[in-house]
C-alpha cells in the first residue's frame, strides 16, 4: 500500500465530507446514529468474533491483563455501545445555534454562532468502544472524522466501521464523514497528524510514545489526551471512612483508564488510621504498595518507592503512597510530578477544599469524590472523545461541545464603518 496516497485520498474524501456534515439536519444526524446503534445490536455476534480475532492476537503478543480487559467486547459493552449513540442521539445538537447579540453604537448587531471543527482526527488505543464513541460525537456535532485506534483492536475497528458507513448511508449523509484507517502502519499516523490542508484538528490519545511522536511531527493543531497520573491527597481533618471508599474506589475500580489513581498522598496526621484499613483492602484485591520511608513504617510490606514512582503512570494494581506534613507539600507534589489530569483531596475543610480547588493545576479538581468520575458521561455531556489535557481549546472531558468552535455572526442593515 502506498500509505501517502492512501492517506491523501481519506483527507480530500474527510475534506469534502465536512462540508456535507457543517450543513446537515439535525434529523439526519439523529438517524444515522440511531441507525448505526441499531446495526451494532443486529450484528453483536459478528463484532464479536471479529473482537475474539483481536484478543487471540494480543493474548499471543502478550498484552497485559488490563489492556486486555479495555479490549475485550462482551455482550454488554456492546449494548452500552449501542446505548451510547442513542444517547447522544438525545442530546441537544449544538451546531447553528446563535446568541449574546449585543447592538453596537454603529447600528451593527454582533453575535456568536456554533459551528464544527470540520475534519478531526482521533487516535487512540486498542479501545473498540471509544470508535463507536468518537464516531458518534464527530457526527453529531458536524464533523468529519478519520480515526485511527490502536492496532490491536484491529479487526473490531473495521466491523464497527462497516456499520457506521452503512448508518451514514442510510441517513443519506456521506460514508466519508467516518474513516477508519484501513491499516495498522503507524507510517499513516505521520501522514494524518502533517495533513494541513484535509485535517483540522488532531485528538491524540495514548501513552509516552505517541506524546514524543506527536510533539515532534505534529503539523496539524493538537488537542492532548495524554497520561493520568492523578492523585487522592486524604487530609488530616478527613472523613475516614469517606476517605477508604474514595481512595479504594479512585485504585481499584479499574486499572487501565487514564482517571485511575496513581499515587495516594496522606497527611501524616491521618495516616495511621487510613493507610491501615487501607493496606487490608488493596491487599485483597492483589495491589502492590510502594510507599515513602514514613509509609513503610506503617506498612512494613510496602516496597521503597523511588522518585520514579512518582512520576509513574502504573495502569495497573500498583499504587505509590507517600505521606506528607501538610496540604502545601501534597499541592507541592501534585503540580510537580502530575500529569494534570484529575486530582482529588478528601477533607472535611472547607477552606482547605477551597484551597485545593484553586491551586492545583489539573483538568478536574475534585473534592470528597473518586477520581474516576472524570468521564464525559458521568459529567452529563453523553460521552467523550476523551479527556483532554491541554489548556487551550477543550479541558478534562471533551464532549459534543469541545468539538466545535464559534464564529462572529454581525446583523446589519446597511451600516458602513466610518
Ligand atoms: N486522556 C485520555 O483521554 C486518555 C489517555 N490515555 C492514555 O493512554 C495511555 C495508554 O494507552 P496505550 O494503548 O498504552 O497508549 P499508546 O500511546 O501506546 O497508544 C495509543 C495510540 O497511539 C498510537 N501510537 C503510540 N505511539 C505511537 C507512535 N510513536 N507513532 C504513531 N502512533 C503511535 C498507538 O498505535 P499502535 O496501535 O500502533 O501502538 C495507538 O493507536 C495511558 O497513558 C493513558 O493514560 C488513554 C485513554 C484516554
Ligand atoms: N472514559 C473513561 C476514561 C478515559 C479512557 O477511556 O481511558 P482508557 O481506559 O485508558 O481508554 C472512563 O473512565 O470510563
Amino acid at each position: 500500500m502506498d500509505i501517502q496516497a492512501y492517506m491523501q485520498e481519506v483527507g480530500r474524501k474527510a475534506r469534502q465530507a465536512s462540508r456535507a456534515m457543517a450543513k446537515a439536519e439535525t434529523r439526519a444526524k439523529d438517524a444515522a446514529l440511531l441507525a448505526i446503534a441499531a446495526g451494532i445490536e443486529a450484528n453483536a455476534q459478528d463484532l464479536l468474533a471479529a473482537n475474539a480475532r483481536d484478543m487471540e492476537q494480543a493474548r499471543t503478543d502478550g498484552l497485559e491483563p488490563a489492556l486486555l480487559d479495555r479490549l475485550q467486547l462482551t455482550e454488554k459493552t456492546i449494548a452500552s455501545m449501542a446505548e451510547g449513540l442513542r444517547q447522544i442521539a438525545a442530546l441537544r445538537d449544538p451546531i447553528g445555534e446563535m446568541g449574546d447579540f449585543k447592538f453596537r453604537p454603529t447600528g451593527i448587531q454582533v453575535g456568536k454562532m456554533r459551528v464544527p471543527l470540520g475534519v478531526v482526527g482521533i487516535i487512540y488505543e486498542a479501545r473498540p468502544n471509544v470508535t463507536a464513541d468518537a464516531a458518534g460525537l464527530c457526527i453529531k456535532s458536524g464533523n468529519a472524522t478519520i480515526l485511527r485506534g490502536g492496532r490491536e483492536a484491529f479487526h473490531c475497528n473495521q466491523a464497527i466501521a462497516q456499520l457506521v458507513k452503512s448508518g451514514l448511508a442510510e441517513a443519506g449523509l456521506p460514508e466519508a464523514a467516518v474513516q477508519i484507517i484501513e491499516t495498522p502502519d503507524r507510517a499513516a499516523v505521520g501522514e494524518l497528524i502533517t495533513m494541513t490542508e484535509f485535517v483540522d484538528v488532531i485528538v491524540p490519545r495514548g501513552g509516552k510514545g505517541l506524546i514524543e511522536r506527536i510533539a515532534k511531527d505534529a503539523r496539524v493543531p493538537v488537542i492532548k489526551h495524554l497520561d493520568g497520573i492523578c492523585h487522592v491527597y486524604i487530609d488530616d481533618e478527613a472523613d475516614t471512612d469517606k476517605a477508604v471508599r474514595i481512595a479504594d474506589n479512585a485504585k481499584t475500580h479499574r486499572y487501565a483508564p487514564c482517571n485511575t489513581m496513581e499515587t495516594l498522598l496522606v497527611h501524616a496526621n491521618a495516616a495511621q488510621r487510613v493507610l491501615l484499613p487501607l493496606a487490608d483492602i488493596y491487599r485483597a484485591k492483589g495491589v502492590e504498595l510502594r510507599g515513602c520511608a514514613a509509609t513503610r513504617d506503617i506498612l512494613p510490606d510496602a516496597i521503597a518507592a523511588t522518585e520514579e514512582d512518582w512520576r509513574t503512570e502504573y495502569l495497573a494494581p500498583i499504587l505509590s503512597i507517600r505521606i506528607v506534613p501538610d496540604l502545601d507539600t501534597a499541592m507541592d507534589h501534585i503540580n510537580t510530578y502530575g500529569s494534570h489530569h484529575t486530582d482529588a483531596i478528601v477533607t472535611e475543610n472547607y477552606t482547605k477544599a477551597r484551597r485545593f480547588l484553586r491551586e492545583v493545576d489539573s483538568a478536574s479538581v475534585m473534592v470528597n469524590a473518586s477520581t474516576r468520575f472524570a468521564d464525559g458521561f458521568e459529567y452529563g455531556l453523553g460521552a467523550e472523545i476523551g479527556i483532554s489535557t491541554d489548556k487551550i481549546h477543550a479541558r478534562g472531558p471533551v464532549g459534543l461541545e469541545g468539538l466545535t468552535s464559534e464564529k462572529w455572526i454581525v446583523l446589519g442593515n446597511g451600516e458602513v464603518r466610518v
